[in-house]
């Protein structure tokens, strides 16, 4: 619960006016916490590491009008006076958590979804009804209209001609389940995200990245139907060599806005956990505080970003791979054929060119080309990977950075560093076993752990500058009553 809302408005209120009929000049505090930690009482609540409740006592603050550090009291009576607008300074702990469940199902969806296109189950439901196709065809009558309209449509005519009713009706759950799961993330989010805006249980900044989140996942269902019915357009019938599936392009902004959305809930539910955690003990906030803003962590919470953006890339071009199949072919590893990496007409073949003067020839082939596609991944992997290696040796070689690192980054660092070594290795077999559908189903959640570990470990070295500023102001409030009661 949020200590200054045990505050009573009113009485706040009364101490404004008391505070200015003292007429008392409003300068602000510029007391650095050392000193204002400094003139505390022997055995104040401020110098001990437990939980201290900052219930205010107005009668103690107003006191500090005459004390040396009334200037200060009156500025932390309007900063009061202020939260009378009746939005939290943090948000509430429960919002937290929520929102770390809700990165839970945003997990299981993308893995769901992964299993969904391993076993060719994504092409299965022909339509989008987002309120009606809830429930699965509960007569037979039903499952005949749904099966006939299957086998209109490109996937059954070219891949599943001989496809019976019964192993449709596999393909047709493992869609619907998708489906399902995605409505359950969109009212399990949106309800209680109403609520907790409209309780006024968040800042009005998680409030607006709630709404933002909202909006998100709105989108991601309409990306999600955009993909599949690229799978079914009829000039699939018509076009020579072509493959019924859906558009690499697609799948991968799909797989984005998924890994986009589940990061936004996970760093958005740390946040208010750690805010929570720091105001509640303040002697714990300073003392992170000020490791975190040590110089010496500087150019290692750059790489952890740098790491970040890295994973993320690398995933993108996981999903180009899966959208095109292309771990269906080169399934050797290091090597691809007789070389590293495949022949260089091979990799810019102008069949993928779609202009006269080929000026398209390299981002065409880098999107559509299997086999450079494929090349494009281990390179990205392999770079991400041996990143990960040296940023890993920077934190514990560099002496003056090992000694800045908070334990719980240095743990962090370390557990980064084995999903990387995890997800290289699942990569790799993924590929060499002619992707497995269990092997590729774990390699995809493989990469959302790494974005998981790599996202946790920025959150731990990140400078939360909104609840340092809080904090400081939470801390001066303590200061000043405990300054006075000494008095
Ligand atoms: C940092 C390391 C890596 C990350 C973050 C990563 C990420 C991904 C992602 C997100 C996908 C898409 C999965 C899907 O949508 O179903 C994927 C697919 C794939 N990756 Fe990786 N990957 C990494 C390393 C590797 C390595 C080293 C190899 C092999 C040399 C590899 C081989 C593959 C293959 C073959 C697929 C296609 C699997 C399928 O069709 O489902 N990956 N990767």
């Amino acid at each position: 619960m949020l200590p200054l809302r045990n505050l009573s408005y009113r009485r706040l209120a009364i101490g404004w006016r008391r505070v200015h009929t003292a007429s008392i000049p409003p300068t602000r505090s510029t007391l650095p916490t050392s000193r204002i930690l400094s003139q505390l009482p022997q055995g104040s609540p401020l110098t001990q590491s437990r939980p201290f409740s900052f219930t205010s006592n107005l009668s103690a603050t107003l006191k500090t009008e005459t004390t040396p550090l009334g200037g200060l009291a009156t500025s932390i009576t309007k900063e009061a006076v202020k939260k009378t607008s009746a939005w939290p300074e943090t948000s509430d702990r429960k919002v937290g958590y929520w929102l770390l469940g809700s990165a839970g199902l945003v997990f299981g969806i993308v893995v769901l979804g992964g299993l969904t296109r391993l076993t060719e189950s994504g092409l299965s439901i022909t339509e989008w009804k987002p309120v009606t196709g809830s429930l699965p065809p509960l007569s037979h009558a039903d499952w005949v209209e749904n099966f006939d309209k299957y086998r209109d449509s490109p996937e059954y005519r070219i891949i599943n001609p001989n496809m019976t009713l019964e192993e449709f009706k596999f393909i047709y759950y493992m869609e619907w389940a998708h489906r399902v799961w995605g409505r359950v993330i969109g009212l399990s989010f949106v309800l209680p995200a109403t609520y907790f805006i409209v309780r006024k249980r968040v800042t009005p900044r998680v409030a607006r990245r709630l709404l933002g989140i909202s909006g998100l996942i709105g989108l991601q269902g309409f990306i999600g139907w955009w993909m599949v019915k690229s799978g079914l357009q009829d000039d699939l019938f018509v076009k020579p060599g072509s493959v019924p599936r859906v558009s690499q392009y697609r799948l991968t902004t799909h797989l984005g806005a998924a890994f986009a959305l589940y990061v936004a809930m996970l760093w958005s539910g740390l946040d208010i956990l750690r805010e929570n955690r720091l105001f509640k003990d303040p002697k714990l906030a300073i003392e992170t505080l000020e490791k975190l803003k040590s110089p010496q962590l500087r150019a290692f919470r750059g790489l952890v970003g740098l790491l970040g953006v890295m994973v993320f890339t690398t995933a993108m071009t996981g999903g180009l791979v899966a959208g095109l199949d292309a771990g269906l072919i080169y399934n050797e590893f290091p090597k691809m054929g007789t070389g590293y990496m495949p022949p260089v007409k091979e990799m810019f073949n102008t069949f993928y060119s779609h202009r006269d003067d080929n000026s398209d020839l390299i981002w065409r082939n880098m999107l559509e080309n299997p086999s450079t596609v494929q090349f494009q991944h281990r390179v990205a992997a392999l770079t991400t990977f041996s990143t990960i290696v040296a940023v890993f040796l920077f934190s514990r070689l560099n002496s003056r950075v090992a000694q800045a690192m908070p334990k719980d980054v240095r743990k962090g660092m370390m557990g980064v560093l084995h999903l990387a070594i995890m997800q290289v290795l699942l990569g790799i077999g993924t590929l060499i076993y002619i992707v497995p559908t269990h092997l590729a189903a774990t390699h995809q959640a493989g990469a959302l752990a790494l974005l998981t570990g790599t996202v946790v470990l920025g959150h731990r070295v990140w400078l939360p500058k909104v609840a340092a500023r809080i904090a400081g102001q939470k801390l001066q409030a303590a200061a000043v009553r405990a300054a006075a009661r000494k008095i």
